[in-house]
């Protein structure tokens, strides 16, 4: 659906699991409902390891459109002409192949979260990205909210001060014991375990309060020290947490947490501040409404807003919206969630990994392994 006005992204879905459902469905959903008349976006192809399964996909989540090519391989998508971005919905350690193959064709990438293995193949596939001209972003939705965007206001409008003390988790018991040994939660070969998978999220809360913050300049962060409790199962991370320090120009630390064998903590996430804190109400990657208390000099909460926030969809067109925006106007990258912020979130799940000895099998990670 578009205004006569609208620039249409035309777009190529790669695998047709869970992610991919829902960030399809999304691309139907009107933009009008969302006050946007500026971008819109049409599916053209959908890949998959097998025809039946992307015709399958078609037929249950895009109303069947017989203008949508179903493709048996990836390879088919990004050779059509007629796509301009490919969206990349498979297991994290194909991130990169899938990637790389789809910016040599020539068409612009919006990549799942976490972008990639580890941090050398995400540098390697933005070399590639400039080099080509071409678009590239890890797709950490949360970010283009109408509820991040608005908190964003709050935070840095002056009367909260500098911020201090993020906490945040994001958990959900996978109930790993039923899994099968190939399931991408479990499977070391597909980047199992908790923090490849949840941890993004905790992370980004930590990026938006403090690597964002202005009086942090864009300093990246002066240490990361992390902790992992292994799967019994597969020695994939069940439960790690992190700690990430800004102190260059900041005196914060971000704690951090995500777990797959347990239910989400009930706090979301929280952002303490010199004057007043933020709560985001779980779950964090979707929140549905964020409070702030302002202090007074004796940390007596003198007033209290909820802001909540409804829509049409799951909220993952607010990043497919920003995809088309940028490729229409001939952007490498957003200015909300840049390159260099997918940099810093891949190298401190490196770190993070290194220390917790969660080591990938050999041939996984293409560039750079992490051991
Ligand atoms: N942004 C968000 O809200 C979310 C993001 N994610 C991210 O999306 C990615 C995929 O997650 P999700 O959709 O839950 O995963 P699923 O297992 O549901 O789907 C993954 C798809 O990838 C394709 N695939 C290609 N090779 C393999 C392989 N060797 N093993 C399994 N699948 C393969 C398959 O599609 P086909 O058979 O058609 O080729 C499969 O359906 C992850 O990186 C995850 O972090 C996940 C959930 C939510
Ligand atoms: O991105 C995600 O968000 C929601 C979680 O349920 C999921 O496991 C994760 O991949």
């Amino acid at each position: 659906m578009s205004s006569d006005q609208s620039y249409v992204l035309r777009w190529g879905i790669i695998s047709t699991g869970r992610i991919a459902m829902d960030f399809a469905k999304d691309l139907l959903v009107d933009p009008a409902t969302r006050g946007t008349t500026d971008v819109a976006h049409k599916i053209i192809a959908v890949g998959s390891r097998s025809t039946e399964s992307a015709q399958k996909f078609i037929d249950a989540y895009i109303n069947g459109d017989q203008s949508v090519k179903a493709y048996g391989s990836y390879a088919d998508v990004y050779a059509d002409k007629n796509v301009d971005a490919v969206y990349i919905g498979t297991p994290h350690t194909l991130h990169y192949e899938n990637a790389l193959e789809a910016l040599n064709a020539g068409k612009h990438v919006l990549c799942e979260k976490a972008t990639t293995s580890n941090a050398g193949e995400l540098k390697a596939l933005l070399k590639l990205a400039k080099e080509k001209n071409l678009f590239f972003m890890e797709a950490l939705w949360t970010r283009f909210h109408p509820l991040t965007l608005e908190l964003k206001k709050v935070a840095e409008e002056g009367t909260l001060g500098d911020p201090v003390v993020v906490h945040a988790d994001l958990s959900a018991d996978f109930h790993t014991e039923d899994l099968p040994l190939t399931h991408r939660m479990l499977d070391p070969q597909l980047g199992g375990g908790a923090l490849l998978d949840l941890g993004p999220y905790p992370m980004f809360w930590c990026m938006l309060a403090l690597y964002e913050h202005p009086s942090n300049k864009q300093a990246r962060p002066t240490s990361v020290v992390g902790s992992m409790v292994k799967s019994k199962i597969t020695d994939v991370d069940a439960c790690t947490s992190w700690t990430v320090n800004f102190t260059e120009h900041l005196q914060a630390q971000a704690v951090l947490s995500c777990s797959m064998t347990a239910q989400t903590a009930p706090f979301g996430a929280t952002i303490r501040y010199k004057n007043g804190i933020i709560t985001v109400k779980p779950p964090i990657f979707q929140s549905p409404s964020f409070t702030v208390q302002y202090f007074d000099k004796h940390g007596d909460v003198v007033r209290e807003e909820t802001k909540t926030f409804k829509y049409v969809g799951g909220g993952w067109h607010y990043e497919a919206d920003e995809v088309a925006r940028c490729v229409r106007d001939g952007k490498l990258e957003s200015e909300l969630w840049g390159h260099e912020k997918s940099i810093v979130m891949m190298e401190t799940f490196d770190k993070v990994r290194r220390q917790g000895k969660y080591v990938l099998p050999q041939g996984v990670e293409k560039v750079g392994r992490v051991q």
